[in-house]
Parts: structure tokens; C-alpha cells; sequence
């Protein structure tokens, strides 16, 4: 028995599919991410499992148990959604303690919970602080620890990073996949941000429009895209022309290598070239059409625009969109 089940999960607003017949099994301990552009219907399918959005059709089973139609508040889910505030009025220790007074948790044991998630989050320091007086950063793991303290059998997590700055996000994507390990709570977060949903889950969802176009890890839907779609949308690509008749190819920018004029499979001229840090990012232009290259920056000087190259790759970084697909 699956831990958590989707099964033709829909819902409609007059006649727009917001979700439609999205099923998904999930396994204990699991961290699933629901990924895909504005507007796919992620945060929608997310809502149903929560309780906050009705189900047109379809179910929702739990451990087994048919959830579909069970008010928010029976159903004891972890929540950290985007607009979730703290409540400003509460240092981090009460807002942390509330979940479990509203269970009648004795206040010995309250103590000893809010303190273990405090720790988990590395805010045991922050107890008797007010959420104003913390940073955002510090806020959203308030948010987790008040979440994780009643010990949810599922944690649903919306955007919980999105009003992060840049740096900060991506310290919390390794600190919220290392949490999640520790406690091991089964977890469906729903990202636009396709490193986000990469660098945290073990399966990823690629929604577009309502449906579910790809379930695969990270690695797969990185590797063995299923549509052109997602292909383009988690990560750049470079699409190949093929004789008529055959399957469009395609190939990642970090799989091209640039090479001497003539001694790659095609020669390409440098169009423009942009300085990345870590790596340097060039768009050029050939018989083969555009070419997006990324070369890492190993301290070799890079190429100018107007320079001839070759570009090279491996046959088996190639990839048609039907591949990879059992
Ligand atoms: N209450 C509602 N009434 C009517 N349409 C709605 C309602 N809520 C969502 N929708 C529509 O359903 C579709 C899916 O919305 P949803 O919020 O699930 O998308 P999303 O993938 O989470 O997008 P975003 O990343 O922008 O939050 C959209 O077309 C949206 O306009």
C-alpha cells in the first residue's frame, strides 16, 4: 500500500481544468516536488491534499485512509506555505508550542518537543525571540520547526523559500533536505524553481497545464526529458535539426565542448559570450543553427566573439525526446 495516493485527482472551475487526473503514488519518507510554470495547477493539487481546495473528482488516500473530502484540521498534515505568517504577538518558542497546546500536549512534554525542533532548525538560541526580530531566512525555519513539531505524517511545503534571496535559498534547500532526512517526514513541496526542486527531492513532478507530464528523479527528467517542453523548461537545450522523418534531437550547453576550427563535428562562430563566475556561457551560431555552449571556467582564457571554433560532443549525450521512456 502506498503511503500517500493520488488517484485521478481534478479540479475545475467552470470549465478550466485547474488539475486534471493527476495520480501520484508516494512512498513513506519520500521528498516529492511539484514542479512546473505559473499557473500549472501545482499549487492547486498541493491545496486538495491540504483540505484548503475541494476536489471536483478523483481521490486522495493516506495511509490507506480515503481523505478526499476530510476537513483541513482532521487530516494533522505539516504545513509551511509561502504566506503561512508567524504570529507576531508570539516569541519563536510559542509560535513553535501552539500546534501542540491546541492537542493538549502536557507543557513537560511541549518544552521537550519545541526545544527538539528549535535544534533541528539551529534556532534553539531564538526561543524567546518575536518573529520581528528575525530574518527572513530564520522566520521560514520557524515556520518549518512549527510545522514538524506535531509530528505530521505528511508536510506539505508551497513556494517555502521563494521570499528568500538568492544565497539564502540555496543554504536553505540543503538545510531542508538534510531536516527532512533527519526527521524522515514524507514531503511534497511545490517549486517554479527548477534547482529547487532538483537539489531537495527524490522524485520530481512536471506539471503543464493542469496534468502530469513526467514523474522521474531529478537525474531523469534532467537527462531523459519526456516532451520538448520540459526539456526547455528545467534547463537549457540546444535542439538539433534531424533528417525528415526521424525524432528531434537535443543536447545540454555543458555537453558541448569547443574545440579548434575543423577538428569538432561542426564549426561554429562565437556570437556573444557572458561571464558566469564558474563558468562562461557562450551562444553561437552555425550550419547546425544556434548553439548554446557552457564551458566551466578552469582558468583557460575563453573564446571571443567573432572567433571560429569546432564544437564536439559525445554521440551518447544526444538525446531524442522518445528516449528514456520505458
Ligand atoms: N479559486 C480559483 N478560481 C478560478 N480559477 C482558479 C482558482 N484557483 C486557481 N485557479 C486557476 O487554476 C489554474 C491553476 O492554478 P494554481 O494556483 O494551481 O497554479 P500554480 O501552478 O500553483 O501557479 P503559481 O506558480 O502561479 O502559483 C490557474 O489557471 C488558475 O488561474
Amino acid at each position: 500500500m502506498p503511503f500517500l495516493e493520488l488517484d485521478n485527482l481534478t479540479k475545475q472551475y467552470g470549465h478550466l481544468y485547474a488539475v486534471e487526473n493527476v495520480s501520484l503514488t508516494v512512498e513513506q519518507g519520500e521528498f516529492i516536488s511539484l514542479l512546473g510554470p505559473s499557473g500549472c495547477g501545482k499549487t492547486t493539487t498541493l491545496q486538495m491534499i491540504a483540505g484548503f481546495v475541494e476536489a471536483t473528482a478523483g481521490a486522495i488516500r493516506l495511509q490507506g485512509r480515503d481523505i478526499t473530502h476530510a476537513p483541513a484540521n482532521s487530516r494533522g498534515l505539516g504545513i509551511v506555505f509561502q504566506s503561512y505568517a508567524l504570529f507576531p504577538h508570539m516569541t519563536v518558542a510559542g509560535n513553535v508550542s501552539f500546534g501542540l497546546e491546541m492537542q493538549k500536549v502536557s507543557k513537560a512534554e511541549r518544552a521537550r518537543r519545541v526545544d527538539h525542533a528549535l535544534t533541528l532548525v539551529h534556532l534553539d538560541a531564538y526561543a524567546d525571540r518575536y518573529p520581528r526580530e528575525l530574518s527572513g531566512g530564520q522566520r521560514q525555519r520557524v515556520a518549518l520547526a512549527r510545522a514538524l513539531v506535531i509530528q505530521p505524517p505528511l508536510l506539505l511545503l508551497d513556494e517555502p523559500l521563494s521570499n528568500l534571496d538568492a544565497k539564502l535559498r540555496e543554504a536553505m534547500q540543503f538545510e531542508l533536505r538534510n531536516i527532512q532526512q533527519q526527521v524522515g517526514t514524507t514531503t511534497i513541496m511545490v517549486t517554479h524553481d527548477q534547482a529547487e526542486a532538483f537539489s531537495v527531492s527524490d522524485r520530481v513532478v512536471v506539471m503543464q497545464s493542469g496534468k502530469v507530464m513526467q514523474i522521474d528523479t531529478p537525474y531523469q527528467v534532467y537527462e531523459h526529458p519526456a516532451t520538448d517542453f520540459i526539456s526547455r523548461f528545467v534547463g537549457k537545450t540546444n535542439m538539433i535539426p534531424s533528417a525528415p522523418g526521424h525524432p528531434q534531437r537535443h543536447i545540454r550547453p555543458e555537453k558541448l565542448r569547443l574545440v579548434a576550427a575543423g577538428s569538432g563535428r561542426v564549426n561554429a562562430t562565437v556570437a556573444e559570450r557572458f561571464f558566469l563566475g564558474s563558468q562562461w556561457f557562450y551562444h553561437l551560431t552555425s550550419d547546425l543553427g544556434e548553439l548554446t555552449v557552457t564551458i566551466p571556467n578552469d582558468g583557460s582564457a575563453p573564446q571571443a566573439p567573432g572567433t571560429v571554433v569546432g564544437v564536439q560532443w559525445d554521440e551518447a549525450n544526444m538525446r531524442t525526446l522518445a528516449e528514456g521512456r520505458a
